[in-house]
Parts: C-alpha cells; structure tokens; sequence
C-alpha cells in the first residue's frame, strides 16, 4: 500500500535527526517540507515566533489543538522547563500515530500527553480527566473553523486564567475571521497580530498572541 505524507515525514526524522535531539527533529522536518513535500507544520518562520512567545512565557502547562506530525509539539515542548506539561489534541487516528514516533524519536515523551479525539468533546473533559486546572498557554493548530467555538468553550470550563496567552497559527491563510474578529474586537482579551508567512511559502500568513485578562 502506498505511504502518506506524514509517514514520509516521519521516515524522514528517522533518517535524518538524532534519537533524543528536538532540534535536529525540527530541522530534519523543514528540510523534507522545503525540498521534497510541502506539509502544513507552523514551519520555521512562524515557528520562530512561537519560539518567542514560549520563552517569553516560560509555561508550566500548554494545551495544543492539533498535533498533526508533532512539529510544533516538539518545537514547544524542547523550550519547556522540567516539570511542565504539555497536552496536545488530535483527531486524527493516523496523524496521532506519527505524532507520537516523531515525539518519541525527540525524546520528549514524558513532557508531551497526546489525546486522541475531538476538541470539543474534551476540552470539557480536561481539568477531570488530565488534573488540569488552568493554561498558562494554548496553541490553536486545528480545524480552523473551531478556533472560535473552542476559545468560548475553554473560557467557559475556565480552563483560562488571567495572563492565559492563546496563540492562534493562520490566521490569514487558510483564515479565521470569525476568531480573529472575536478576540480584537473582545475587551476580555489582548491582541497582536505577528505577520509572517504560510510554512515554507511566500504567502502572508501569521500568528495571532491574545492575552486573556480574565
Ligand atoms: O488545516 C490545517 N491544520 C489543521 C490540521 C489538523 N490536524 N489536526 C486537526 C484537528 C482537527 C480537529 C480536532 N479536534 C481535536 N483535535 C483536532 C485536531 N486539524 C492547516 C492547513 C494549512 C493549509 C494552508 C494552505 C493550503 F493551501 C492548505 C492547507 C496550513 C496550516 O498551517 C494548517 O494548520
Ligand atoms: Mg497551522
């Protein structure tokens, strides 16, 4: 049977990065995206970005919606002090199967809970099932017409504190208006707009950072 793009991907950490080397891990994956496969990680650009807000924010608890390969996963977990956590959302069966090798081959297993399922029915189910309280930080990655249904829904299980960062990727290209209009126009949230590029492309895209102020 033929292999999918992510399992591709995935044979190309495999061959490439070192067991055990998150950043050889990252760079293995946008070297297969920019010469051989175009795959919609947040990629180097952005992810440079979202280095930023990571380390300017220092974490303890990270909540991603959508895992797909586990780039930005590993990217965010490497920057992650000792005892923090990250959990991250995925709905695809065969994406979460990559997800997990590539994190694995990053060594970053026991920073990382990958849940498979849909976001709306377990962001409900987070603080009791995964001893969660609040989320210093969210990456949005996921269908991008659940940003905005997801955002009310975590406010509304109070998985957001105040000082809780959300980080949304393309918000220009694929786009989400309906989110981005919510949280510019929202007196709960601060907003600013870090433009950028769609992964390893010269089309504009770029991360959204909303601050909730509780
Ligand atoms: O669709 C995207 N990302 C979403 C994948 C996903 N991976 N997992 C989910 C999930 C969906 C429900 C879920 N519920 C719970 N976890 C969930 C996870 N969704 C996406 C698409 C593009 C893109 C741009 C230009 C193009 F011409 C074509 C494509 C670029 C990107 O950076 C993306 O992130
Ligand atoms: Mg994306």
């Amino acid at each position: 049977t033929q292999s999918t793009r992510p399992q591709r991907l995935l044979g190309a950490v495999k061959k490439n990065a070192t067991r055990g080397d998150p950043r050889s891990v990252v760079k293995a994956i946008d070297q297969f995206c920019r010469q051989k496969e175009w795959a919609m990680n947040v990629g180097d650009e952005k992810g440079c970005i979202l280095d930023s807000v990571v380390s300017e924010l220092n974490p303890a608890t990270v909540l991603e919606l959508g895992t797909y390969c586990g780039y930005s996963t590993v990217r965010i977990a490497s920057m992650l002090p000792p005892h923090a956590k990250l959990i991250t959302l995925e709905f695809n069966p065969d994406y979460a199967a990559v997800a997990r090798q590539v994190i694995a081959w990053a060594g970053l297993e026991d920073k990382v809970q990958l849940v498979e399922g849909a976001s709306g029915d377990l962001i409900p189910k987070m603080s009791e099932q995964f001893e969660v309280e609040t989320f210093d930080l969210v990456f949005l990655d996921h269908w991008k017409d659940r940003y905005l249904p997801d955002t009310k829904l975590m406010e509304e299980c109070g998985l957001l504190k105040k000082g809780s960062v959300l980080l949304a990727d393309n918000v220009i290209c694929p786009g989400t208006p309906e989110y981005l209009e919510y949280v510019r126009a929202s007196p709960r949230y601060e907003s600013q707009y870090f433009r950028s590029h769609l992964e390893y492309t010269k089309v504009e895209d770029g991360l959204e950072k909303s601050v909730f102020l509780g």
